[in-house]
């Protein structure tokens, strides 16, 4: 390499203005956009019982992060204060918005969506009339149950990536329990969530459902942000690219599958007390 290039690199870095690169990041309309869901010393207590204490975590769009740990390790209340559900204090960021303290509808506005562990879908309603309703099109309500021969783009992606398509016009109800998990996950893509939180999503599928769960969040976590909340390590160990291990509403560990699962502290809890719960982490190692 010459003298040459060498010094027009080092131009170039000089001439970069952190804060300009900053905003060009942050601005809504930019193809940078990097989205980073950041939580600090989140803390949740309920009637004196701390059931979240002092928990730190970044997740990065692209990151396909889980979320483990023993039954009452905290887990779902970290999804329901991060979406408004659980009072709680300490500060989570979400493309550069706060969301503590914001009402839960106005989390939602933010970009963030969650799924809960029992799907919620208008069973009724045809699979294209969920996703309207979601969509929020600003249709009355007797115009959405029509039949429509147009279909909004965002609708048709979202069909297109929940591999729903030709059930479009079937009755959610009709659903196989897979399909049902999709359509909840579409509902939250033409919301345009930027930062998913599923909650058990695999739970209850077939192992090809699982399969094909797994191969939707990774179309997903290209462009979005996802925390998955689970206790199937199989599924967890095929499919997550980081892990964070929780225990007694704390961080237990975080790393890489190979990195917790070769974590003593994280084999003690699983194989210790934790060992007869649910997802018990002896399933880990
Ligand atoms: N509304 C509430 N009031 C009182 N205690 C609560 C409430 N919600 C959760 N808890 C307690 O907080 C702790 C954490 O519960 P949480 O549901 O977050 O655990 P989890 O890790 O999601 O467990 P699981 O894997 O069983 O779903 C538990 O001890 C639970 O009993």
């Amino acid at each position: 390499m010459s003298d040459d290039t060498t010094s027009a690199a080092d131009e170039v870095e000089v001439q970069l203005d952190p804060q300009a690169l900053e905003a060009v990041i942050a601005a809504p309309e930019s193809r940078f956009r990097h989205d980073y869901l950041e939580v600090r010393g989140l803390r949740v207590e309920f009637d004196g019982f701390v059931a979240v204490d002092g928990v730190d975590l970044t997740v990065t769009q692209g990151d396909l992060r889980f979320l483990i740990g023993p039954n009452g390790a905290g887990k779902t209340t970290i999804v329901d204060a991060i979406t408004g559900l659980a009072r709680c204090s300490g500060s989570v960021r979400f493309g550069g918005v706060d969301l503590v303290g914001r009402p839960a509808h106005r989390i939602v506005r933010a970009g963030v969506g969650r799924t809960f562990q029992t799907a919620s879908v208008f069973d009724e309603l045809s699979v294209l009339q969920n996703l309207d309703i979601a969509a929020g099109s600003g249709r009355r309500l007797p115009t959405l149950l029509r039949r429509r021969s147009g279909i909004p783009d965002e609708v048709a992606q979202a069909l297109e990536t929940i591999g729903l398509t030709a059930l479009a016009d079937a009755p959610a109800g009709v659903l196989a329990h897979g399909q049902k998990q999709w359509l909840e996950i579409g509902m939250l893509l033409v919301q345009d969530a930027r930062l998913l939180l599923l909650d058990e999503p695999v739970a209850g599928m077939s192992h090809a459902e699982r399969e094909q769960t797994g191969q939707l969040l990774r179309r997903i976590g290209e462009q979005r942000t996802v925390v998955v909340v689970e206790h199937d390590m199989e599924f967890l160990r095929t499919f997550a690219s980081s892990v964070t291990v929780l225990h007694q509403g704390r961080v237990l560990s975080e790393g890489s599958v190979a990195q917790v699962q070769a974590d003593p502290s994280v084999v003690e809890v699983y194989l210790g007390r934790g060992a007869g719960a649910r997802g018990a982490a002896g399933e880990v190692a």
